[in-house]
């Protein structure tokens, strides 16, 4: 079977091309970019989503942006230097500001920025980010399912599978290399309310290559645990300071915390483009989304007029909860002594 790609360069017509997230588990369609501004918007409204891919996608917005500049440029308003200089700042800024969060957004934009800087092409630049995300994301893998053992039953929350990345995925990637090691597993996929991710996306990329995976309400992720029934946890991770406190999907904390108490071990799987080194804790802006994304659910108000919410798509997780964080070089164990 094909494994999923959620994100394509078309070659010879120069745009880009998305799995639209926001159709599965109904439909698989695609969502073409040619402009920057496509891109912006398929990274605000979720087309693409998931740390690793939205810095991809971004980088082919900035190669986008390069294109259509050089278009300008040959035709007939010949843009000065200076003016291609401007737009691609525009385009840098305008995708820097579409999510918070996901510390790989920045990374990507920041090195297509190099690159046009030093006279390179930014399309080359968004290829090769692309493609070591690819290898990135199996070499994940590959280390990561030495933890797993047959038989085990593990949790996951949101969606940090092949289509949160380039390919494979990272905490899925442990779960895919495990499956194609012949071990026996399961999975319990949270449903990650409000945006469902788990149960939209990792059921549906599970189920594609024949993993089995049941979803549950993630309000009984501690009843589950209680019962025994829970060997590992596995979760992606949006950005990783240097005393390894985990950014992920809301209720990752939660989790981590139940899982402290009930013994089971809790994994994070990551690139290195993962990290940031720079900010601590209270520097990160954690995104907080249309209220209404908590309010509707199918279209139909499920709360009393005039009454607020709290939308906080992301929340941290202090190292001291982690068993281990799963890289493409290493398994990092952050409360090793
Ligand atoms: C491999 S991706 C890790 C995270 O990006 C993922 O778990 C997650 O939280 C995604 O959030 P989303 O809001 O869907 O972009």
């Amino acid at each position: 079977m094909k494994d999923l790609r959620p994100i394509i360069w078309d070659n010879e017509k120069n745009q880009l091309i998305l799995i639209d997230q926001r159709k599965l588990p109904n439909s698989l369609e695609y969502f073409v970019c040619k402009t920057y501004e496509d891109v912006a918007f398929a990274i605000k409204d979720m087309v693409v989503r998931g740390a690793p891919a939205i810095g991809v996608s971004a980088a082919y917005g900035m190669a986008l942006a390069e294109l259509n500049n050089n278009n300008i440029a040959c035709g007939s308003k010949r843009a000065t230097k200076t003016k291609g200089f401007r737009l691609i700042e525009k385009a840098h800024n305008e995708l820097k500001n579409t999510r918070p969060t996901a510390v790989n957004l920045f990374w990507a934009l920041d090195r297509c920025m190099e690159a046009y800087k030093n006279n390179k092409s930014i399309l080359n630049e968004a290829k090769e980010i692309h493609n070591e995300d690819i290898e990135i994301c199996k070499k994940i893998g590959q280390i990561g399912e030495k933890i797993i053992n047959d038989g085990d039953t593990i949790l996951t929350h949101c969606n940090a599978g092949a289509l949160a990345t380039s390919a494979y995925g990272t905490a899925l990637s442990v779960i895919r290399f495990a499956h194609y090691n012949n071990k026996k597993i399961s999975v319990i996929a949270d449903e990650t309310r409000p945006r469902l991710q788990g149960a939209n996306l990792t059921a549906y990329e599970l189920n594609y290559e024949n993993i089995p995976v049941k979803v549950i309400t993630d309000n009984t992720a501690g009843f589950l645990m209680k019962m025994g029934k829970i060997d590992k946890i596995i979760v992606g991770a949006d950005r990783i300071l240097k005393d390894y406190t985990v950014f992920n999907k809301i209720g990752t904390y939660s989790l981590a915390v139940l899982a402290k108490y009930h013994n089971v071990p809790f994994y994070v799987g990551a690139p290195y483009s993962t990290f940031d080194y720079e900010n601590s804790i209270e520097d990160i802006i954690i995104e907080e989304r249309d209220e209404k994304e908590v309010k509707y659910i199918n279209n139909i108000n499920i709360m009393p007029e005039g009454v607020s919410v709290y939308n906080y798509a992301f929340d941290s997780t202090p190292a001291e909860l982690i068993t281990g964080i799963i890289t493409e070089k290493e398994i990092i164990y952050p409360n090793k002594k």
